[in-house]
């Protein structure tokens, strides 16, 4: 059994967060293990308070997951201050694991998950430790400080992002609402790339889609998955999750994690790759 873990803010309503991760570990046949950084007080119509734990007790359960299992691959998530990600860069430092970067800053109903001067340390402390980053194009203009209109941005952005010390990222397109597709754009290292292409659903339910995908990520590559065939693979993860909804709570919904397992070989996903 390979073991996994997800350090990252707790959400009560279920749908992103810890319990995203969680959720999405298990489908994917992983043992799941968790670091809070923060409890938030949410459901699926926004943030109603945030409680961050002290980077003492981040240091604490990062310390008690790693004095006892051998971690494959951990992801990170809502990180809130310069201080918890000072301490999780520095205890990582010394891990082997594949790291995914999901650099969360903002809910989807506006609420701000990572202070703004924790930026300059998620930059410098920890995207060079990442082995893939995540971002929405929100979030990869703050990282880079370049403006995303179009496809150009994309890859000037990424060329920045990269320049940082990530190895991979992923350029999430789910942002990009006029857009029949929703089109997420990985770019390596070593100045390869390629596009990954699926039809846009028409939702609101969208809350966690990024958790989830960047989890999956993490269970695949924690599985032994290449790189390549775990971001591919979590991009059908996320899409039969986004498809078939459950429909749950009064805002915007979670998406259905269970639907990757069920309906895998009903309905077949098309990706579309492009080099
Ligand atoms: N309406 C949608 N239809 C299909 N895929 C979507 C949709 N919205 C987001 N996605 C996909 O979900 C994943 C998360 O993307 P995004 O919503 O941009 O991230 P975040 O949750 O961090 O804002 C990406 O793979 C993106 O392409
Ligand atoms: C605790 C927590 N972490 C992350 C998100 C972002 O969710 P999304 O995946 O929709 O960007 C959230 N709303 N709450």
């Amino acid at each position: 059994m390979d073991v996994v873990l997800t350090i990252a803010g707790s959400d009560s309503g279920g749908g992103a967060g810890i319990q995203a991760d969680l959720k999405t570990f298990q489908e994917l046949k992983t043992f799941g293990t968790s670091v809070i950084t923060a409890l938030t007080a949410q459901n699926t119509c926004g943030v109603q308070g945030i409680y961050p734990t002290t980077p003492e007790f981040v240091a604490q359960q990062m310390t008690s997951v790693f004095q006892d299992f051998n971690v494959k691959a951990l992801k990170t998530g809502m990180l809130f201050s310069t201080e918890i990600i000072e301490t999780v860069a520095r205890i990582l430092q010394q891990q082997t694991a594949h790291i995914i970067v999901d650099p969360v800053m903002i809910a989807k109903g506006g609420a701000a998950l990572l202070q703004d001067d924790a930026v300059h340390a998620l930059n410098t402390k920890l995207l060079p430790l990442a082995t893939v980053l995540t971002p929405n194009i929100p979030e990869a203009e703050v990282i880079s400080g370049v403006k995303i209109r179009n496809e150009q941005d994309i890859f000037n952005a990424a060329k920045r992002i990269l320049q940082l010390g990530v190895k991979c990222v992923v350029m999430k397109g789910g942002h990009f609402e006029e857009a029949d597709t929703a089109t997420d754009t990985v770019f390596f290292e070593n100045g390869s790339s390629f596009s990954m292409e699926t039809k846009r659903i028409n939702t609101k339910h969208t809350h966690g889609t990024g958790c989830t995908f960047s989890s999956a990520i993490t269970a695949f590559l924690g599985r032994g998955f290449t790189l390549h065939e775990s971001i591919v693979e979590a991009k059908k993860f996320v899409q039969l999750a986004i498809e078939h909804p459950l429909n749950i709570g009064h805002g915007h919904g979670p998406t259905n994690h269970f639907a990757y397992q069920e309906l895998r070989g009903i309905y077949e996903v098309m990706v579309h790759e492009t080099k």
